[in-house]
């Protein structure tokens, strides 16, 4: 079986940087949503995402973000991925695509049987999903949040494109998460953090190792 593709989300400094490579993450997320602890302003992701090793994927987060922030983000960082995280619509993820030939990764929220339509829709027009717990009604952050949903709504389905899992995971929980669903790419933020915004490298490590433990096969 493959090895499970891990993201660390939210990256804010170079050590962050050196932490995800080091741990063998597959792609390092910048949040560009100013209300974020995890906030990255455009010149500062250019230097992180410079700083960033072959082989490590580097991925926008955004929050409808237009073309104008777009443009900027892209005239000056170099991206692998562009991670849309807000109400954009189909149609949109599709003109982000076109517009920027980048894959396009479209997060969506879970935490109702409701919500699982959507998954398949935007499935069709993203490079991948992100399937990731519904913020709460209210909340300041879109995601990021430390929230898990019922994986067991998800137990089992699959997508027209190859998804993640995010939403409240962490080294303890991780193992079971992708046993129970079956994915084999995992997102995190708030679990590998020691407060808002402030990535741990050692929660980090230990996050990426858990998520490559494969669970034992009994023996006939
Ligand atoms: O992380 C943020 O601050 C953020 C802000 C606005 C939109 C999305 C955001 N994060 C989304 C992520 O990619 C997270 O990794 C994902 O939602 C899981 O977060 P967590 O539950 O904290 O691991």
């Amino acid at each position: 079986m493959s090895e499970v593709n891990v993201k660390i989300c939210g990256l804010t400094c170079a050590s962050d940087v050196e932490a995800v490579a080091k741990a063998g993450a597959r792609y390092a997320g910048f949040v560009f949503f100013p209300k974020s602890p995890r906030h990255v302003s455009v010149q500062h992701a250019r230097e992180l995402a410079l700083a960033a090793p072959v082989g490590l994927a580097k991925v926008a987060l955004l929050v409808n973000a237009d073309d104008a922030l777009l443009d900027e983000i892209m005239e000056s960082v170099p991206l692998d991925m562009l991670q849309l995280h807000g109400r954009e619509s189909v149609e949109r993820v599709a003109e982000v695509r076109a517009r920027y030939g980048l894959p396009v990764m479209k997060a969506v929220g879970v935490a109702s049987e409701a919500d699982l339509p959507a998954l398949a829709e935007y499935g069709r027009v993203a490079d991948q999903i992100l399937v990731d717990a519904k913020a709460p009604k209210g909340a300041a952050l879109p995601g990021g949040n430390g929230l898990a949903f019922d994986w067991r709504l998800i137990a089992g389905r699959r997508w027209p494109c190859p998804w993640m899992l995010a939403g409240g995971l962490t080294e303890e929980n991780v193992g079971a998460a992708i046993a129970m669903t079956g994915t084999r790419q995992v997102d995190v933020s708030s679990g590998v953090e020691s407060a808002p915004g402030v990535k741990d490298a050692d929660m980090i490590a230990r996050f990426v190792a858990a998520a490559r433990i494969e669970p034992a096969i009994p023996k006939l």
